[in-house]
């Protein structure tokens, strides 16, 4: 069985300190960091942008992973690929041409991943499977950290696994949202193999190491 990763959020950390919790995240043994890209019209939220990303990039080995909650993401896709994201996964509900961005991503180099939210068929799924390298079920609506994970995720993911095993084995299943110690092993029985967790690893209550291995230890021995 393959390795379940965690990919903390940024979206939750203390921007004021992003460098330094990035690298507690990396130094604990996150597999990923995940940014949070929104742009108050796909979502009611505004956060960052390229810019973070080239930061980051400087302060971190692991892979940057870059969830594009805007519209017409295309437009920024050699941005954040020239700033160094290794995966962009883009909405199909925030463009008429998710095909195409999904080629663009690819031409530009970066390995590319299809995000639904809660609401979004999978039927999505059925056609663009074989074009990607990751396919991301969202398990809250995008747009805040700290939501609480919708139930109605996991029977999705079930059915999204039996879709990716039958059309791309080599495409990896992550969820996003509302992942804690308890949700995870959930989500991991269900089908999910890379984990989104922004508030569960970044907030007050622990250190940042604290709360991935309380995530790690939640897994065991799934993962
Ligand atoms: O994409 C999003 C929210 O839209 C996420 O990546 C959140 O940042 C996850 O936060 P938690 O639910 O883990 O607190
Ligand atoms: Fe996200």
């Amino acid at each position: 069985m393959m390795k379940i990763e965690i990919a903390p959020s940024i979206l939750s950390a203390d921007f004021a300190r992003l460098g330094e919790e990035v690298r507690e995240a990396e130094a604990a043994g996150a597999d990923r960091i995940h940014v949070d890209v929104m742009d108050g019209r796909f979502v009611p939220n505004l956060t960052m942008g390229v810019v973070v990303v080239e930061a980051l990039r400087r302060v971190t080995r692991l892979p940057l992973e870059v969830h594009l909650m805007i519209v017409e993401p295309e437009r920024f896709l050699e941005a954040f690929a020239r700033a160094g994201a290794d995966l962009l996964i883009v909405h199909p509900e925030a463009t008429p041409h998710a095909h195409r961005a999904i080629q663009q991503i690819k031409e530009l180099g970066v390995r590319a991943g299809l995000a639904v939210n809660p609401a979004t068929p999978l039927a999505w799924f059925e056609d663009l499977l074989p074009e990607l390298d990751q396919a991301l079920l969202m398990t809250v609506n995008p747009g805040f950290g700290g939501q609480r994970f919708l139930e109605q995720s996991l029977p999705r993911l079930e059915r999204l696994r039996a879709m990716r095993d039958r059309l791309n084995p080599a495409c990896r299943i992550e969820v996003d949202g509302g992942i804690n110690p308890e949700t995870a092993p959930r989500v991991v029985q269900a089908g999910a193999e890379v984990l989104v967790a922004g508030s569960s690893v970044f907030n007050a209550r622990a250190s940042v190491a604290e709360n991935l291995n309380a995530l790690r230890r939640s897994l065991a021995p799934q993962g």
